[in-house]
């Protein structure tokens, strides 16, 4: 077991390695993105290219760019993202680092004004990145403007030293063995260091040379914009993240064999017990959900950016309600789901040969980084009560929130569903989504004037994200698919998915009127019948994943099924069996015994 330093040099060695062949090879930043997920490993490139340089493309003014992305896509600095403090992280008002600009120097001084103001957690910070965009407090002219960004050189690019008046290490050991432990997420203090004015951000916001705050005419929360990014990017990650998890579940399902057995027969694939399908198969149907719904989102992020480019802000609050309510949903499922895929396989889930701890523990934090995914949903609560109230005045919605047009509808309706076989129709499913969604929405909002719950709306905001990814799953299923009998299975999928969802959340649906109790176990009946449906292709659905042996780095998920010798052959590779007659025996326990034998002997 490597120590962590040991580690951290060895990710370094890798990330070091993946970077000077994204320069020779010319590769884009999405082929920089794909070599990350190759390595696999949370390191350095993923905030130099995942935070450092889009917060530049996205707050940089051309001049800014075309000088500080040369040498990022160059490697010539290693940059980081360093928002969060010690004292605040959801908060990003309420950050205390100050960036008090000085007239008389042209200069702004950046400073940690109290304990809690140190930069804690950027990852990078602590050992590796000689940048950051650094997140501060912007006081010109005695006034406080807020948060803005600002780049800063963090250590000497001729020996790595911190810079004067910056102090800079690694915050520590984190959850897990490997993982982020190969992550230097740091901390830093800033001592009233200097830096040109120029090293402000400023597509968003200007400081003269006389020391006057200019705002421009873009709308201030595009200096979130790299965390839309990043959460729209996170989606697709947790997609991926669960799908390995469900394809080593899968596919170990199928090979271990327990009970069962007639007249000395074989023993019954654990797969096959209803028990292990009911808990499974709503994994497999949302690791696909997740990869079409992340499809999805990357286009509207696309299309979100290619508008803000001709200055049409119109779409951004439906950006961010999405990102947010997308990563949270889905990276608070994946890591539920992983933690259960464990489970799912029994004793050798908790073997690191099986690779599900080390999946887990990487991905756990995403339900944290990035935004709390509380805190996230809020804020999609707050983007449905803002839409509620345009609906009551009249305003049609447009986007994910159509939907609320059709309130006259969906307020009163009933399900049409009488039979199980009504269970399979996209259209009945889709409604009682679009009137759960609406009814909670509109129940939150007619709550909020006399006792605002955050429960509520943290409620409704699930309903609708969970209505954005069901209606993207039949989306799918109306375009053409090839492979024979591909859309049949997914269209099983999809039933899967929305199913287990009314199941799980029957209370919402029952409570406002949207299903009967018998429609809801209708709805369970047709859901044990789609996992027998799905049970053939099983192994089939998981292997469509393609994922690599190397990739997927399970004893338990190997594509040979050869778990058992796999198992045993990893087993030995651990340290502790370099040597049969274990260190400290001598010391610890040889006396002991001796000790006994003889007093058992008087
Ligand atoms: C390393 C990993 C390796 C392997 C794992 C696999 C995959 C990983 C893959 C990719 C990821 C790579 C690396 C990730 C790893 C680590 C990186 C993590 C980096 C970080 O964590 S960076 C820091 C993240 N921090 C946050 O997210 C902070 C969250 N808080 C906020 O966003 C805000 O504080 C807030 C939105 C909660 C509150 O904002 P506010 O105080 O301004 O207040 P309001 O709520 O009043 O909002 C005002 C107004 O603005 C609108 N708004 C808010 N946010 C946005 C936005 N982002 N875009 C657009 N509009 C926004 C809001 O709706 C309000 O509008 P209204 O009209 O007034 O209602
Ligand atoms: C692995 C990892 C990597 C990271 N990398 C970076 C990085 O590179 N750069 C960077 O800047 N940051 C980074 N972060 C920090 C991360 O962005 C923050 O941890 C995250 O934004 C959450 O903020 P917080 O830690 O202050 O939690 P808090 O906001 O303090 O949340 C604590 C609890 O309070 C609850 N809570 C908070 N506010 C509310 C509210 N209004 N209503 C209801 N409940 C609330 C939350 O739900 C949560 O349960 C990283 C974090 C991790 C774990």
């Amino acid at each position: 077991m490597l120590s962590r330093k040991e580690l951290f040099k060895d990710t370094l060695k890798k990330a070091a390695h993946a970077w000077k062949r994204t320069v020779e090879l010319h590769l884009t930043e999405e082929e920089a993105n794909l070599l990350r997920l190759y390595i696999d490993q949370p390191g350095y490139v993923d905030l130099h290219w995942v935070m450092f340089v889009p917060a530049i493309k996205g707050q940089g003014t051309e001049e800014q760019q075309k000088k500080w992305l040369t040498m990022a896509y160059k490697f010539q600095i290693i940059g980081t993202y360093a928002q969060t403090e010690l004292g605040h992280g959801s908060n990003v008002q309420g950050l205390e680092t100050t960036a008090t600009f000085d007239p008389s120097t042209d200069e702004f001084i950046m400073h940690s004004p109290t304990l809690t103001s140190s930069k804690w957690w950027p990852g990078g910070l602590g050992k590796t990145s000689t940048h950051a965009v650094v997140y501060a407090r912007l006081i010109t002219e005695g006034k406080d403007y807020g948060i803005h960004g600002f780049i800063m050189q963090l250590r000497s690019l001729d020996d790595h030293s911190p810079l004067p008046g910056i102090t800079i290490g690694d915050i520590g050991g984190k959850f897990g063995s490997g993982a982020y432990n190969s992550m230097d997420n740091g901390v830093m203090r800033l001592d009233h260091v200097r830096i040109p004015r120029d090293q402000m951000l400023m597509r968003l916001a200007q400081v003269t040379r006389e020391g006057k705050y200019v705002h421009s005419d873009v709308p201030k929360q595009l200096l979130y914009g790299t965390m839309v990014y990043v959460r729209q990017t996170i989606v697709a990650d947790a997609s991926r993240a669960l799908s390995r998890a469900v394809c080593i579940a899968v596919r170990y399902g199928a090979i271990r064999k327990q009970f069962g057995s007639k007249a000395g027969g074989p023993e019954t694939q654990v797969l096959n017990y209803k028990t292990q399908q009911s808990r499974l198969f709503p994994f497999l149907a949302s690791a696909y959900a997740f990869r079409f719904v992340g499809q999805w989102l990357k286009w509207l992020y696309t299309d979100v950016t290619q508008k803000l480019e001709s200055k049409d802000f119109s779409t951004l609050p439906e950006a961010h309600a999405c990102t947010a309510g997308l990563k949270s949903v889905t990276t608070s499922a994946t890591a539920d789901a992983i933690e259960e895929c464990q489970k799912l396989c029994g004793g050798h889930g908790y073997l690191n040969s099986s690779g599900l701890p080390e999946l887990f523990a990487v991905n756990l934090p995403a339900c944290t980084y990035e935004g709390d995914n509380v805190v996230l949903l809020l804020q999609v609560a707050r983007f449905l009560m803002k839409t509620v109230s345009q609906v009551a005045s009249g305003k049609q919605p447009v986007g994910t929130t159509a939907y609320m047009g059709n309130i006259q509808h969906l307020m009163q309706c009933k399900s049409v569903v009488n039979t199980v076989e009504d269970w399979l129709n996209p259209a009945a499913i889709k409604e009682v989504f679009e009137a759960r969604a609406l009814r909670m929405a509109v129940n939150c909002a007619q709550n909020i004037s006399k006792a605002p719950s955050q429960e509520e709306g943290f409620e409704a905001a699930v309903a609708h994200v969970q209505l954005i990814i069901v209606t993207k799953f039949i989306e799918k299923l109306q375009e053409d698919i090839l492979g024979h009998g591909v859309k049949e299975q997914l269209q099983k999928l999809c039933g899967i998915y929305a199913l287990h969802l009314i199941h799980k959340h029957l209370g919402d649906f029952l409570s406002t009127g949207c299903v009967t109790a018998r429609q809801g176990s209708l709805a369970n009946e047709r859901l044990g019948k789609l996992y027998a449906q799905v049970r053939p292709n099983a192994v089939a659905l998981v292997d469509a994943f393609d994922y690599t042996d190397h990739y997927l780095g399970s004893a338990l998920g190997r594509y040979d099924g050869d778990v058992y010798s796999a198992l045993y052959k990893e087993a030995w590779k651990d340290p502790l069996n370099e040597t049969v007659v274990p260190d400290g025996y001598q010391e610890h326990l040889r006396p002991l015994l001796k000790q006994q034998l003889k007093l058992s002997r008087l």
